[in-house]
């Protein structure tokens, strides 16, 4: 397969250009997994404390000021963003 073929540019200028972009694409998507790793496990450092404490796994409070920051900041599909981040975070509830 020629490079054209694989990023359905219909030319070599754009195939290169798709290419470099898709490595920025890989490596950020990279960084963002990472990103959701280490917000998991700070996720989980929070809820052994209140669970320890006596307390609930899930805070709905809190849950609605995290869905609020990633709607104001990306619109309503943040929404759908952050409940998926919650769900990998604390399970399904
Ligand atoms: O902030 C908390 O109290 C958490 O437990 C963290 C977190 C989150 O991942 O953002 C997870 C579960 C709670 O229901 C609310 C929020």
């Amino acid at each position: 397969m020629t490079a054209t073929d694989v990023t359905g540019a219909r030319t070599p200028e754009a195939a290169e250009v798709i290419t470099g972009a898709r490595e920025r694409i890989d490596a950020l998507d990279d960084r963002i997994i990472g990103l959701i790793q280490e917000r998991t496990a700070v996720s989980a450092v929070i809820q052994e404390a209140r669970i320890t404490s006596g307390g609930r796994r899930v805070n709905l409070s809190r849950e609605m000021e995290v869905l609020g920051h990633y709607r104001d900041a990306l619109g309503k599909p943040g929404t759908a963003l952050a409940l998926t981040l919650l769900e990998l975070c604390r399970g399904r509830i």
